[in-house]
């Protein structure tokens, strides 16, 4: 005998052990029972079991997360809890048996707090007459959080309603709801198959678009970057060759080239980790084991903080050169300046010289002149530099 045939053998043989209550032992006209007759039922006719006081309502019981769950194609044993992702479908099956009179039917809702965490249960209309077993509900996550049921939490409030009378004497004439139920296992739904679109196709849709967004965003910051740094260095070289030939373009070099140059790489830096970056967020963490998604997370918050880091650095590389060029330099060619000054002035001093021997050279011709015109040698007053100019 297969685990499978056991298990229905086994809950077969508990459900078959108390046949559905027939007559009604308090016969009160039908109606929503309330707290008091719900405990009557339970405690004296199996209504419901396990049965806890501290689970019931003025009209009302509250039934609790069992141990079986549906989801994803498996069926699993729900050990402490269950997390349903958004879009996700889970078929839960309840913590208590019920075992409704021929007289009785119940109704049953999920709690409204799990409604306002975005739990959307679908249940069967009606729980038959005469049914026995536990319960089974499809629950469906609408939030965009996951949300997480624990076991023996209050999951549905249930409330059971008295019909007309039964009369077993009408025979036929009474449908009556199969005696045990045809199906008393989870896995007698046959939901193998039973997935949420929204979930598996819609999810999928909305994975591919969003892949695609990032794709798109990296692309888009690569070439952004990619643009500025080619835009800095056409920049650079423009205003260079504009200067071309002037005596400022050593100083426009000096100003323009590193600031651009620490400009580019920054933003090459910037497009190589944002490539980077773009194409780890693309990987789904979910496949790889866990030492390989923390060390992949460990360097995708690497290369987001890198980023900030390189661009830093990269701008005081560029700033840090400006100011030696504009502070540092400036002292080196007054040096050099000075020093061709200095022998421009001993050639100047030379040239002085040179123009005071001739004037003297002049002036001693001129009065050796004027004396031979009146008739006297002249006396030479100083002997005069003999300068070969
Ligand atoms: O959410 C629900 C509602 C009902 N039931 C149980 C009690 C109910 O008496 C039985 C059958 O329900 P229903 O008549 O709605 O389902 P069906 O598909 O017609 O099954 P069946 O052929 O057993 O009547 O299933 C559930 O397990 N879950």
């Amino acid at each position: 005998m297969t685990d499978l045939k056991k298990k229905k053998a086994k809950e077969l043989a508990e459900i078959s052990r108390i046949p559905p209550l027939e007559v009604d032992p308090s016969p009160g006209g039908a109606g929503i029972l309330l707290s008091d007759e719900i405990t009557l039922f339970a405690e004296e006719h199996n209504l419901i079991a396990p049965f806890k006081k501290a689970n019931l309502k003025p009209a009302g019981y509250e039934l609790t997360v069992g141990d079986e769950y549906f989801m994803s194609g498996q069926y699993m044993t729900l050990d402490s809890h269950v997390t349903i992702q958004p879009f996700e479908v889970a078929v839960i099956k309840t913590g208590e048996r019920v075992r409704l009179p021929r007289f009785m039917i119940a109704r049953w809702n999920i709690r409204v707090r799990h409604a306002y965490a975005g739990l959307l249960w679908v249940g069967g209309p009606q729980v038959d007459p005469g049914y026995a077993g536990y319960l089974f509900c499809p629950i469906y996550n609408l939030s965009d959080k996951p949300v997480t049921l624990y076991r023996g939490e209050e999951l549905a409030l249930m409330d059971f309603s008295r019909t007309t009378p039964f009369n077993p004497a009408k025979g036929k004439e009474l449908v009556r709801y199969k005696f045990p139920p045809t199906r008393i296992i989870l896995e007698e739904f046959n939901i193998i198959d039973f997935q949420s679109a929204l979930f598996t196709r819609a999810g999928r849709k909305i994975e591919e678009f969003e892949e695609s967004l990032k794709t798109l965003e990296g692309r888009f910051i690569q070439f952004t970057q990619i643009s500025f740094a080619v835009f800095a260095m056409a920049l650079t070289l423009l205003a260079i060759y504009s200067k071309a030939g002037s005596t400022a373009l050593d100083e426009y070099a000096g100003y323009l080239g590193p600031l651009t140059l620490g400009l580019s790489i920054a933003a090459f830096v910037m497009a190589f980790f944002s490539h980077w970056q773009s194409r780890l967020s693309r990987v789904s963490l979910d496949r790889y084991p866990a030492p390989l998604s923390r060390r992949i997370r460990e360097v995708r918050r690497f290369l987001s903080i890198s980023w900030i880091a390189s661009m830093a650095v990269c701008l005081f590389v560029g700033v840090g050169t400006l100011f030696v060029v504009q502070y540092l330099a400036p002292h080196k060619r007054y040096e050099e300046q000075s020093a061709k000054i200095s022998v421009s002035d001993k050639n100047a001093s030379d040239a002085l010289a040179i123009a005071k021997a001739i004037e003297q050279r002049v002036l001693t011709l001129q009065r050796e002149n004027e004396e031979l015109r009146r008739g006297s040698p002249a006396q030479p007053q100083q002997q005069s530099p003999r300068t070969n100019p």
